[in-house]
């Protein structure tokens, strides 16, 4: 984003301090006072200062010259010698790593490349692949991209939070590695969960990849097969108690707050993140992206699901396979919307039939329901238990399946054509990620339904041809709200995360997408428009942050919505402009001083 650290200091500036330089560029004090630090300065071999399009003066400047092959070429040419390579592996494990070293050794070319080739990079940075590297973390471990906080460390979080080289960290995101994606307690390998969504933060919201911080608070794992692992990276103790985690969550918020006041917390891949969203969301410019980023993507698409199916929000029953974190989330955030539709709380709330593990939620199946359960148990079962989908599903007759439950192929064929036999334009939602974990693929929903099913996914599918033609999937991500969550937060300087500014991020979506879009009855934007839905995204959330009263940058508050949304776009990093930038401007230093690098 543009709030960067650096000043831009004039070129006198730089001139004066021309004569101690005694390091190579990355560390040098000019380098320093450029506006363009290092972004990474906590990896000295992180660079932009080694960029292959940089000319041979600024080389010299930088004292470079000679540790680049000779050519300064075009971007162009970098992409398209990365692509070759990338190309050259042969799983996407390999090209996952090829891109986090790209990215750990050239930021602004890593950014520049996955904002080009967004469709096919993002399944490599994000899911489905970021799963693989997740359980494999341990293994295929190369570099620090992120901060680990242990258990062991309780007491001293705040010191160790100082050995963060960033100056300004304008958001974190932070898991316990306790259920990533839906691959279970992966432990320490959660990291690549927090990296992949800073990676998405940076190329879909622009933040500044500077400040974004990685952080994998290691509170023991359930995960017996990563605690007898010799390669595992983690601790070699049991999860801590809820107790435990409590207090050490407390002191973690108080010193990443310590630090960065303006911080924004983003929580993520937790096994019960209920807790932890009550008791910060108040204090704390911080929210849960399972719950909350979640339930605003689904909701967003399901304001177009709703009104392509034809069926008014009371006519809905809707079928969740999964009463967790996400499952609730989501239905929490549509009985919303169905009540600015018209509909009582009551009504809006009897839509639901939420599915666990033991079968249909309901209030008298007899065991203890977890709290976040209770809400939507169903009452008017007459006694009666559903204990399989199948059983829920022919009771229902839903008009809207959605899969949160982390069981691949949960959707039977069979129950997908029953959804194809009761309605004219079924929804069908499998969310779980990875893909292997979806509940149906894309062309199961298609050729079940003779084509008619109104579809999302979790994770991304190919188009299909069914009967002579094509259909497109839509992804039901948080990754087209998170980034805006995050990008409006950080911009109006908000003091809390409300429930307005993420029911708000869902609302923009709809606004997002384009008449020929419609046509194909998508329900979410091309995903080569994220900036674009991003920063639309950032509009809705500040409007809703100054209606509620918690931002602080009071200025936006005068600005009209067209000039607040091109506000937002200048203020978001383009990798593009980046390295250009830094050769211009250093560029204008050589000239101005006449002179090359002292060594030459
Ligand atoms: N598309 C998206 O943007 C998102 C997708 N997800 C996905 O949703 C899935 C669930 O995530 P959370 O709700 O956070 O996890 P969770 O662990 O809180 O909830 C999982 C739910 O699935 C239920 N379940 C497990 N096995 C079942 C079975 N055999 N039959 C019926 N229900 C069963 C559990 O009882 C629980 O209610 C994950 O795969 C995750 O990747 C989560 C967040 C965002
Ligand atoms: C997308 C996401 O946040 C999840 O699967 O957990
Ligand atoms: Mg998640």
């Amino acid at each position: 984003m543009a709030t960067t650290s650096a000043t831009q200091a004039p070129i006198a500036h730089h001139t004066a301090n021309l004569g101690s330089i005694s390091s190579h560029g990355p560390q040098s004090p000019i380098a320093h006072r450029a506006k363009h630090t290092l972004p990474t300065a906590h990896v000295p071999n992180r660079s932009a200062h080694y960029d292959t399009s940089l000319s041979i003066p600024v080389r010299k400047y930088l004292q470079t010259y000679g540790l680049t092959p000779p050519r300064a070429e075009s971007y162009e040419i970098q992409k398209k010698r990365c692509l070759a390579q990338l190309a050259l592996k042969s799983t996407d494990i390999e090209r996952f790593l090829y891109l986090s070293t790209l990215r750990y050794n050239n930021v602004h070319l890593f950014y520049r490349l996955l904002t080009d080739h967004f469709t096919e990079l993002t399944p490599l940075v994000y899911t489905p692949t970021v799963g693989e590297a997740c359980q494999r973390w341990s293994e295929i471990y190369q570099q620090p991209e992120g901060m680990y906080l242990s258990f062991e460390d309780r007491g001293h979080l705040s010191n160790i939070i100082q050995n963060w080289p960033q100056a300004h960290v304008e958001i974190t995101v932070v898991t316990d590695g306790s259920r990533i994606l839906g691959l279970g307690d992966l432990g320490v390998g959660g990291m690549g969960i927090p990296i992949g969504k800073l990676a998405l933060y940076t190329g879909c919201a622009g933040i500044r990849p500077e400040g974004t911080l990685p952080l994998t608070v290691d509170l023991g794992t359930g995960n017996k097969a990563l605690l007898e692992d010799p390669l595992y990276m983690g601790s070699r103790r049991e999860k801590v108690t809820a107790e435990e985690e409590k207090e050490f969550l407390d002191e973690l918020m108080a010193a990443l707050k310590d630090r960065w006041p303006d911080i924004v917390i983003q929580f993520e891949d937790w096994k019960n993140p209920f807790p932890s969203l009550e008791r910060y969301r108040h204090d704390y410019a911080m929210f849960n992206d399972d719950i909350q980023g979640t339930g605003a993507v689904i909701m967003g698409g399901i304001i177009g699901a709703v009104k392509q199916s034809g069926v008014a929000p009371k006519d809905h029953r809707a079928v969740f396979l999964g009463s967790g974190s996400a499952g609730v989330g989501v239905a929490k955030q549509i009985v919303d919307y169905f009540v600015k539709e018209g509909l009582t709380e009551e009504e809006a709330k009897n839509c639901f039939w939420l599915v666990d593990s033991k079968g249909l939620v309901t209030s008298d199946r007899g065991d203890k329901l977890a709290d976040h359960k209770i809400y939507f148990s169903r009452t008017d079962n007459k006694g009666e238990q559903y204990k399989t989908l199948d059983d829920v599903i022919e009771y229902v007759k839903p008009t809207i399946i959605m899969g949160l439950s982390t069981i691949g192929g949960a959707f039977t064929p069979e129950i997908l054509q029953k959804m194809g036999k009761w309605n004219d334009r079924p929804i069908i939602f499998p969310l779980s990620n990875p893909s292997s974990k979806s509940e149906c693929t894309f062309e199961e929903a298609i050729s079940n339904t003779d084509g008619r099913a109104l579809f999302a996914s979790g994770s991304p599918f190919h188009p299909v041809t069914y009967n002579g033609k094509q259909y497109h999937p839509g992804q039901g991500n948080n990754m087209y709200v998170f980034p805006g969550i995050g990008l409006g937060t950080i911009l109006c300087k908000a003091v809390q995360v409300t429930s307005n500014m993420i029911y708000a991020s869902g609302e923009a979506l709809p606004t997002m997408i384009t008449e020929e879009e419609k046509d194909l009855a998508l329900l979410y934007p091309g995903i080569t428009r994220i900036r674009d839905v991003s920063a639309r995204v950032a509009l809705y959330v500040i409007r809703a942050a100054q209606k509620d009263n918690v931002d602080r940058l009071h200025s936006l508050r005068d600005m009209d919505d067209a000039t607040l949304e091109e506000w937002i776009k200048d203020k978001m990093y383009d990798p593009h402009k980046e390295t250009e930038e830094l050769e211009n401007e250093l560029r204008d230093i050589v000239q101005d001083l006449s002179v090359s690098s002292p060594r030459l």
